[in-house]
């Protein structure tokens, strides 16, 4: 159970064994007794109970008023895209640790366990271990990597518990909130960052109840120090880029202040003035003003790209023609970052800063704009600015669900509700999201009757799972996009007017690239960076010709259309990225009706999607010489990529190597 009591957390060194909610003789069948009075209601509130049991009653309580579903039987999983985000955002905690759980875990191959590591919101990033185990974890219990364990989701449980107690927690079977989680045990540790404060992420060793080592706590808290120790000589190589970077800036813009931040934002160096001195010392309580940030600068690792660390110019003080990256525009301006939303212009400078404000604000808000300008990244991190960052963000896709789930997949359903449904019935999103942010993309293509069930919701905040007369509570925030015109749906009646209303007691509309030509290079340059993360590639410069055509170009995609061509170009060069890694209709000068130089392939290519989908798949191929390394890669079957070769016309063999496979 969690190490919970005080003294523990001051003396940790001196005395962990002695603490008795680590001790391993426990009394299994009298917990079990104690869940199933306390899950019957049948908790006599007179009756004499030890520390122990009065501290798991306290945890389960606790669950209970999160509204943790304790009949949970399987972990609560992230989409593949946030799943890879999570991934790259903590690729230097993978990179470090999976090398050190494998050579432990060499030395594990009698114990049927499992090494799992999660990051610091409880997403589980890596598993290592017995087959067998790893098999029948994600089958029983949904253990799988990308499930996520933070004890809002899952209850009290080995890595969740560890997460919100900061401390070596040893959770065995019965201990868990959650029945599905009952017949394993888990000893988990926190890795802890330089600062010694934050938590990276949870290194915890979980079996089959009756597998449990009386070691594993050891085990876990020796690897989590190795991690720590090794992660933070990272910190300190990085540590030392930033300060030399800084150095470097400061003698190239001497007019300028600056601040170096690390990786993770904090204040490494400032320069040495009044001004910035207070600038540094609000900064982490974001008590400064931030559109006194002129430009930021990513530090990155010359191997990976990684981003080790920024500098961040500061606005005033203005000498007129500084830039801090040549390439990215041709004026001095503000560059502005929301998350990874990233904009000079003026319009969209000044929509983001009323975005900001408007986040702690408990309202919902109407994000609307033509597809692909950003508008999820957007809603991501007016969630991230918000009081409720902690909690769930989830992004539903209005549009793809059909209309008959839409009520079951909103507001969950009991058991029976209808056939075909899990016979212990599901939480739906209102429920999933408990006191998070719900996101409803494409929420123009909701149908009459889903308008009028979700309008209940935002009026009153009540709701029922499918089936149930029970009224449950909705606790989340509603954030809403669109590519489409609400006015207009409202105006053809096709969209309820007391809904949109209701939507968008804030509004913000987000203008499409090609009204904001200043932003193309920046996001191409960002994209540039990311995709050579990615992809591992090396660094590429844009020939001026390439550069010119990208500048010039409409974007009617917007910037995923950016992101895809980049994407593109980057794999498909060789060296510098030319005009010939770029699609034709790039290259297309206004009132040009063929493409320069590509009349012929455009004679044989009967669409822009169909072109850019064959490049990335031929540029892939080339880069990972191996049809299952591309496909997993691009996050798709193999059977997929097959496919796709017999439609895009594609030998496979003219690029990979031996077998292919
Ligand atoms: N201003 C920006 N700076 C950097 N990247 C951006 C920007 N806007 C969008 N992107 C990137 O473009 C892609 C599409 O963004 P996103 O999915 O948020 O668009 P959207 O408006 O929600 O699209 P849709 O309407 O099709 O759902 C993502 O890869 C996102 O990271």
């Amino acid at each position: 159970m969690r190490l919970q009591v005080s003294s523990f957390a001051t003396k940790a060194n001196q005395m962990p064994l002695q603490n008795p909610y680590i001790g391993f003789d426990k009394d299994v069948r009298g917990v079990k007794s104690l869940w199933e009075r306390f899950n019957a209601g049948l908790i006599d509130t007179s009756e004499r109970r030890n520390t122990y049991q009065q501290l798991l009653l306290s945890e389960w309580q606790r669950c209970t008023a999160l509204g943790v579903d304790v009949a949970m039987t399987v972990a609560r999983r992230l989409s593949d895209d946030e799943f890879r985000q999570r991934t790259r955002a903590n690729q230097l905690l993978l990179e470090t640790s999976v090398p050190i759980i494998k050579d432990v875990g060499r030395f594990l191959d009698e114990v049927p366990g499992l090494m799992i590591l999660t990051e610091h919101t409880g997403c589980v990033l890596h598993i290592t271990g017995d087959p067998k185990v790893s098999d029948r974890a994600a089958a029983r219990s949904g253990i799988v990597e990308g499930s996520t364990w933070d004890e809002t989701s899952a209850g009290t449980n080995g890595m969740g518990t560890a997460l919100s107690t900061r401390q070596p927690v040893h959770v065995y079977a019965s201990e868990h909130f959650c029945e599905g989680w009952q017949s394993w045990t888990c000893a988990a540790a926190p890795i802890f960052d330089v600062d010694g404060r934050s938590v990276l992420g949870i290194i915890d060793f979980t079996t089959p109840e009756t597998d449990f080592r009386d070691q594993a706590l050891a085990l876990t808290v020796s690897l989590a120090n190795s991690i720590q120790a090794r992660m933070t000589l990272h910190r300190e190589l990085e540590r030392s880029r930033v300060v030399n970077a800084f150095t470097e800036a400061a003698r190239q813009y001497p007019n300028d202040d600056m601040l170096a931040l690390d990786h993770a934002g904090r204040v490494v160096m400032h320069s040495p003035n009044e001004r910035c001195r207070h600038i540094a010392q609000n900064w982490a309580a974001g008590g400064f003003d931030g559109a006194a940030v002129r430009e930021t600068i990513d530090v990155t690792a010359p191997d990976s790209g990684t981003r080790m660390g920024t500098i961040v110019l500061l606005s005033s003080r203005p000498t007129g023609n500084e830039r801090a990256f040549d390439s990215v525009s041709s004026s001095p301006s503000l560059v502005k970052r929301f998350g990874d939303f990233l904009t000079c212009d003026p319009d969209t400078v000044r929509m983001l800063n009323e975005l900001q404000r408007v986040a702690a604000a408990d309202v919902s808000v109407l994000i609307t704009g033509e597809t692909g300008t950003g508008k999820e990244l957007l809603a991501r991190h007016l969630h991230a600015c918000s009081p409720r960052r902690a909690e769930p963000y989830l992004a539903i896709n209005c549009g793809a669900i059909s209309a008959e789930l839409l009520e079951s997949t909103f507001f969950g359903y009991v058991r029976g509700a209808f056939s075909g449904a899990d016979p212990r019935g599901r939480a739906g999103y209102f429920e999933s999201a408990r006191g998070g942010t719900l996101f409803l993309d494409e929420v123009g293509e909701l149908p009459p009757a889903m308008q009028a069930s979700l309008l209940r919701v935002l009026e009153d905040g009540s709701y029922q799972r499918v089936g149930s007369s029970e009224t449950l509570r909705a606790r989340c925030r509603i954030v809403a996009a669109t590519h489409r015109n609400l006015e207009q749906l409202v105006a053809q009646r096709q969209f309820r007017e007391d809904l949109y209303f209701r939507l968008k007691v804030i509004h913000k509309s987000v203008k499409p690239l090609r009204e904001r030509r200043s932003d193309v290079p920046l996001i191409v340059e960002q994209f540039v960076v990311a995709m050579r993360r990615k992809h591992g590639l090396p660094a590429a410069e844009i020939t001026q010709e390439a550069y010119a055509a990208l500048t010039r170009y409409r974007w009617p995609g917007n910037a995923r259309e950016v992101r895809n061509v980049v994407e593109a170009a980057m794999l498909c060069s060789e060296g510098p990225i030319d005009v010939d890694c770029l699609p034709p209709e790039v290259l297309k000068q206004p009132g040009d009706s063929n493409a320069r130089g590509h009349e012929s392939e455009l004679a044989t290519v009967p669409s822009a999607g169909r072109d850019y989908e064959r490049q990335l798949i031929v540029g892939m191929l080339r880069k990972y010489r191996k049809v299952n390394h591309a496909a997993r890669a691009m996050g798709i079957a193999r059977s997929t990529l097959y496919r796709k070769f017999t439609e895009l016309e594609i030998d496979p063999a003219q690029f990979t190597t031996g077998s292919g496979e």
